[in-house]
């Protein structure tokens, strides 16, 4: 953010991108010409500064963590972002444990003292793991996910289970067996889904940042609704071990923070390849930590040179008008950076919705298989086998997950195999080839995260095509296995305090700290912008 341009008349002549108050009291608006910042704006990585307040000593491990227990415990009533939150004590002593690492002298890792809020399909040992069904109430795995473990020998404090919808099916976290997380910006709004808890929670600043699984679009939306930074990484970038199933050709686990570093250094932390993991990549994991350069000018045009191409497509019919002009004001802050930017068409584009619902459900109904009250699962009493698993899913499982695996059986039977499975996987390959030859063009490709800003709680509930319909923007991503960015960049003049829309920025394969680097000078450059809800400022705990 820079704070020495944010009210010169340039400044406010582009806010049409970000025009938002500041202010935790006044309520936001498109037309205020008057920003007022009434606290300074963060530091670009919560991180990087927790560690160096850690070792300069200037609060202790334990002191973070209760300030920011604080506010989890003061929020949570109202947000309901996490199904499984341990006792103080149990987070304190990890606190202590790094206090006394560094009070010996020692270093206590790059993520010490970072509270980490993790998905619940994502396996901690020491936690349930219920991926948000009654089917595995109760659930305690024997292991950490590799993300989790890597995070932990890191130094990150694991403060508790996010809440979603039922593994991972669904786009408002309505789905989830347990309850409904509300948007910190609205409350009578949905968080997005399926990792609606882990973007709620991060966008509360009930925790630094969080980890969310993507398989159409599970992070990159609900960053969107929830106005935080959220990364998909390309496919086999980040080891599933430990990650419960649910398409395993399209899931991913990704990421939330509170500005484009903190998700890229926490990416870095679990990004690699892992034994436990077969489809995780052997490609190195470049330093994305030296991406992140402060950029002091918008006239020393940073992005210079940068080819941007507009997804024709997504800013078309169907799409809300407010998020198309914040993300036509979005290009506009790219060519003020120094890009070239291009309206480019993928044809293709509109058959992404068909074939994701039909390859998603397919692989749902092969991988849920397990979840027959033997293997996994809570068990209802039958006298024979049949009954025991029949019995035992019903109980289990919510409608929308055994909507989906009839979905599923039913494309991958005998008679309709050719004609819905095989088909969607020729279309994956005419998507994959069309993004290829998009990205041949451009450096990168940009988009809304959604069509629109979140929707009320309620209002696509009991109508699935229009709720699929929603995820348009990003399952197109997850098919042709690429990284994708998103971060909040401009505000809708709804709700409460205005509702904020996500950019997507999708890249070539592998090329994560590309999207890091740009997205890190848009937001730095992005004046006059803080992404924090109203919800933060509440009972005078102090931002
Ligand atoms: N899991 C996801 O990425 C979300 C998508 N809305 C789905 O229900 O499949």
């Amino acid at each position: 953010m820079l704070l020495s341009t944010l009210h010169t008349p340039r400044t406010l002549s582009r806010l049409s991108l970000t025009r938002h108050s500041h202010s935790y009291t006044s309520r936001a608006s498109l037309t205020d010409q008057t920003p007022t910042l009434t606290t300074s704006p963060p530091p670009h990585s919560e991180i990087l500064s927790t560690r160096q307040t850690l070792l300069s000593r200037h609060a202790s491990a334990v002191d973070l963590a209760l300030s920011r227990l604080a506010r989890l415990r003061l929020t949570e009533p109202r947000l309901r972002a996490f199904l499984h939150l341990p006792d103080d004590d149990t987070l304190l002593s990890q606190a202590r444990r790094l206090d006394a690492l560094i009070a010996a002298g020692d270093d206590p890792g790059p993520l010490a003292g970072v509270l980490v809020g993790v998905k619940d399909n994502i396996c901690t040992k020491d936690m349930p793991s219920t991926g948000g069904s009654r089917v595995l109430a109760g659930y305690r795995p024997p292991f950490d996910a590799t993300a989790v473990k890597r995070v932990r020998e890191l130094g990150a404090i694991v403060v508790g289970k996010t809440n979603m919808d039922e593994f991972g099916m669904g786009s408002t976290t309505e789905a989830s067996a347990f309850q409904v997380t509300a948007n910190p910006w609205d409350e009578s709004r949905v968080p997005g889904g399926s990792s609606g808890g882990s973007a709620a929670a991060v966008s509360a600043r009930q925790c630094v940042v969080s980890l969310g699984s993507d398989t159409g679009g599970s992070v990159r939306q609900p960053a969107s609704f929830c106005g935080v930074v959220g990364l998909k990484p390309t496919y086999g970038r980040v080891s599933r071990f430990g990650l419960m199933a649910y398409a395993s050709s399209l899931d991913t686990i990704g990421c939330f923070g509170s500005s484009v570093a903190d998700t890229g250094i926490l990416l870095h932390a679990i990004a690699g390849h892992d034994r436990f993991d077969a489809t995780s990549s052997k490609q190195d994991v470049p330093d994305f930590q030296s991406q992140f350069v402060s950029v002091s000018s918008l006239e020393s045009k940073p992005l210079k040179g940068l080819r941007v191409g507009l997804i024709r497509e997504t800013i078309d019919k169907g799409v809300d008008a407010g998020v198309i002009s914040a993300i036509r004001a979005a290009a506009m802050h790219f060519e003020e950076l120094g890009c070239s930017v291009n309206e480019v068409s993928l044809p293709s584009f509109s058959l992404g919705l068909p074939a994701y619902y039909i390859l998603a459900v397919s692989e749902s109904s092969s991988n849920l298989s397990r979840y027959d009250g033997i293997r996994y699962g809570n068990q209802v009493y039958a006298d024979e086998l049949d009954s025991l698993y029949g019995g035992s899913r019903a109980e289990g499982f919510g409608s929308e997950v055994k909507m989906r695996i009839l979905m599923g059986t039913y494309a991958l039977s005998a008679g309709y195999y050719d004609a819905y499975y095989k088909r969607a996987q020729q279309v994956r390959t005419i998507i994959r080839n069309s993004f290829k030859e998009a990205l041949s063009q451009n450096d990168i490709l940009i988009s809304p995260a959604a069509p629109s800003v979140a929707y009320k709680i309620g209002e696509k509930k009991n109508d699935p095509l229009a709720m699929y319909a929603g995820d348009i923007m990003t399952v197109n991503v997850n098919l042709a296995g690429l990284p994708a960015l998103v971060l909040p960049c401009g505000f809708v003049e709804d709700g409460p305090a205005g509702l904020p829309v996500g950019l997507q920025m999708i890249g070539a394969a592998f090329n994560e700290g590309e999207l890091l680097r740009v997205g890190h000078i848009f937001e730095q450059t992005l004046e006059n912008c803080r992404f924090v809800p109203p919800i933060v400022a509440d009972g005078d705990i102090a931002f």
